[in-house]
């Protein structure tokens, strides 16, 4: 094995034009590993701290830089993310930032998968990973937190889990983005572009559940396979003094649940991630105890890729499915954690991008090498891309990471 020798941190743009922070990680045998951390608008209230990108940089080159350089094995992930955490020495990573601490755990993964010569998924997964593949959510109408005066549920996702391969279904979904497209087009609603890469028009609910419904059926008769769709309610978002707000209605927790137990047999939903609020355990085992035996009831800002909360939820069979976002928590040895519990329970992980995004292709190696059912990573744009092209690469086992 091989130490590291030096951690390079940086600013850099991330999709949103904001800054975010990249790490270098080089070892001493000349491994290179470069990862950047994306960046959340719907943050959950429980998710390990973002700080400001410079701040994070200068704390992290003080506190965990020099822990790390000359001193610890770059394949030796739990020792590189032990470090990184007492070096910080807060249980939310707010002396370091979790951003700092996200990009140099991924840094140091691709870095000794360099050393081994090895894709990233094989050093992550091990050799019998890479013949199984996530279905991608592909998101495809949206708004909420990431697009201004669209609908009030934040994703709309499409679900090609009928697709013989990852190429096919990530070609499906952006044929349902385009055909969702021509359906806006033919109804005279213009539409920008969401954080993203939804589509953001300004309609309500009841109308972009049409658009998809509409949108999947005809693409999945074009291809051949079953193609269904999705949600991210970002429930947090719209919860306010004990009731959920959309465009011209509310609706208390009651309502919440009915609503959204009858929009998964109305729309034969695959997916409902957040349909209610963050702290809403009950809320989440009720729903999932009314249709979980049927669609995945997953939780985001609910468990923040955190084992505790995961713990508090299988406790209380809230949700069936959580999503897994490494920059929630900090390190890549957390979510592996939290994916390992999950599936020992009977949970579905969902390895997912963040809203503002780089061109960093490590979630899509996370989801192969920990065999996830399913990765949420958008459908169209280039930091989006950027995973699924190289879920396609991984397929055909040119992947040069
Ligand atoms: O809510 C979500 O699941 C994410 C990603 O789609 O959004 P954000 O990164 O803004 O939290
Ligand atoms: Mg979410």
């Amino acid at each position: 094995m091989t130490r590291i020798e030096s951690v390079r941190l940086r600013r850099i743009l991330d999709s949103r034009g904001n800054a975010t922070v990249e790490a270098d990680v080089l070892t001493e045998s000349g491994g290179f590993g470069r990862a950047a951390a994306p960046s959340g608008a719907s943050t959950g209230e429980y998710e390990a701290i973002e700080l400001d990108p410079g701040e994070a940089i200068a704390s992290a080159r003080e506190h965990a830089v020099p822990r790390l350089e000359g001193n610890v094995y770059v394949g030796d992930q739990r020792d590189v993310d032990t470090t990184l955490r007492s070096a910080d020495g807060t249980d939310n990573f707010s002396e370091i930032g979790a951003n700092s601490a996200v990009a140099i755990s991924m840094a140091a993964a691709k870095a000794a998968a360099d050393v081994l010569g090895a894709p990233l998924y094989q050093h992550l997964g091990g050799a019998f990973r890479g013949d199984t593949f996530p279905v991608p959510l592909g998101n495809v109408i949206g708004g909420g937190e990431h697009a201004a005066d669209a609908t009030a549920i934040q994703e709309f996702l499409a679900a090609p889990v009928g697709a013989p391969s990852v190429q096919d279904a990530v070609f499906a979904n952006a044929a349902v983005h385009q055909e969702a497209a021509n359906i806006l087009d033919e109804r005279d609603v213009p539409s920008a572009k969401g954080d993203e890469g939804a589509w953001a028009p300004s309609i309500d609910d009841d109308e972009a559940f049409e658009v998809m419904d509409e949108a999947v059926s005809t693409v999945a008769d074009d291809f051949g396979f079953d193609i269904r769709f999705g949600l991210d309610v970002a429930g947090a978002e719209l919860y306010e003094d004990g009731e959920y707000h959309y465009r011209d209605q509310t609706r208390s927790t009651d309502e919440q649940i009915e609503y959204v137990a009858d929009l998964v047999d109305e729309y034969d939903l695959v997916y409902v991630e957040d349909p209610l609020d963050e702290n809403d355990y009950d809320g989440f085992a009720e729903l999932t105890d009314a249709v979980g035996d049927r669609t995945l009831i997953c939780g985001d800002d609910l468990f923040v890729t955190n084992v505790e909360r995961l713990s508090d939820g299988i406790e209380q069979d809230a949700g069936n499915s959580i999503l897994i976002k490494p920059n929630q928590i900090g390190t890549l040895s957390d979510a592996f954690d939290a994916i390992e519990l999950a599936v020992e329970n009977g949970y579905d992980p969902v390895i997912s991008h963040r809203s503002g995004e780089t061109e960093d292709t490590t979630i899509a190696h996370l989801a192969v090498a920990t065999d996830a059912p399913f990765i949420k990573t958008g459908s169209v744009g280039g930091e989006r891309t950027a995973k699924l092209n190289e879920l396609i690469r991984i397929e055909q086992n040119v992947s040069r990471l």
